[in-house]
């Protein structure tokens, strides 16, 4: 049935082309809970990038979940008890569109439609957005959004994130949430929420799955209350200290 609704997914994305492959997939995420314990040696290497001792930049941990998972909300506590800068890249490209530019035009009706923004322009705007933060350690929330945007990232950057947190939610549950966001939001209606999450499925799993395959995943029960997941993620980073 999953299958049939994301063969019949018609994605005008450049990320287009990891539909087909992906739609051959199960996903089955292997992922570690945050119960379990990360591989000794990965724990030391977050270590020692986490205190700032592997080379000049930044400890980089992508964010990634459905819509609606909480990974806005789990950021922002994340920033400020672990003293993490928060990029979100949605947020970046919702600053295009009220910047009132040609490219915001055209990004607003790929938000519109759910679909993802082209990785020359996200990847642009992740890599100035750490660069220009002083932080030791950068959240990145909502990046990549498929496998397109991880490769360009990895090549334009050079460089790997140290950490990947998965909020793994229900689908109902993360409808609910979006449809009581009331944020304004041109993407929290049910037929675009009905994309995004067709969205997730194909192309933003499969990055998942790639980092936890290099074991740099860590997913996380989204479900209960802010305050039950938030003790979930604190004691993964209090592990990293
Ligand atoms: N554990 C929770 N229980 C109930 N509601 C929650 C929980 N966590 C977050 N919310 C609410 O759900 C909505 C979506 O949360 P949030 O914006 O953090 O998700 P998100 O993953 O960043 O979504 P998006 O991908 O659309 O940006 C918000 O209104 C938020 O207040
Ligand atoms: O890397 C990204 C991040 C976001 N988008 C587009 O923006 C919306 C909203 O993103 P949120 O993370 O939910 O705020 C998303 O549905 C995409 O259309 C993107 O293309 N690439
Ligand atoms: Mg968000």
């Amino acid at each position: 049935m999953l299958r049939r609704r994301l063969s019949s997914l018609l994605l005008r994305s450049p990320c287009s082309s990891a539909v087909a492959s992906s739609i051959q997939q199960q996903h089955h995420l292997l992922l570690p809970t945050h119960a379990e314990k990360p591989p000794a040696l990965n724990l030391l290497r977050l270590f020692t990038s986490l205190a700032g001792t592997d080379g000049d930049r930044p400890f980089i941990a992508f964010v990634l979940g459905g819509p609606g998972s909480g990974k806005g909300t789990q950021c922002s506590r994340i920033a400020s008890d672990f003293g993490f800068s928060h990029v979100s890249a949605g947020d970046l490209l919702r600053n295009e569109i009220s910047a009132g530019t040609d490219q915001g035009e055209w990004i607003l009706e790929i938000i519109r439609e759910g679909r993802i923004v082209p990785s020359e322009i996200t990847v642009e705007l992740v890599r100035k957005a750490i660069e220009s933060s002083t932080a030791k350690r950068v959240l990145i929330d909502g990046f990549p959004r498929c496998e397109e945007n991880r490769i360009a990232f990895e090549k334009i950057t050079g460089t790997e994130p140290d950490l990947v947190l998965f909020f793994d939610c229900p689908e109902d549950e993360m409808v609910k949430r979006l449809l009581s966001r009331n944020q304004g939001r041109v993407d929290d209606n049910i037929e675009t929420i009905k994309k995004r999450l067709k969205v997730f499925e194909s192309l933003n799993l499969p990055v998942v799955e790639y980092y936890s395959s290099r074991g740099k995943a860590h997913k996380i029960n989204a479900t209960g209350t802010e305050d039950e997941i938030f003790e979930a993620v604190r004691k993964l980073f209090s592990s990293l200290r």
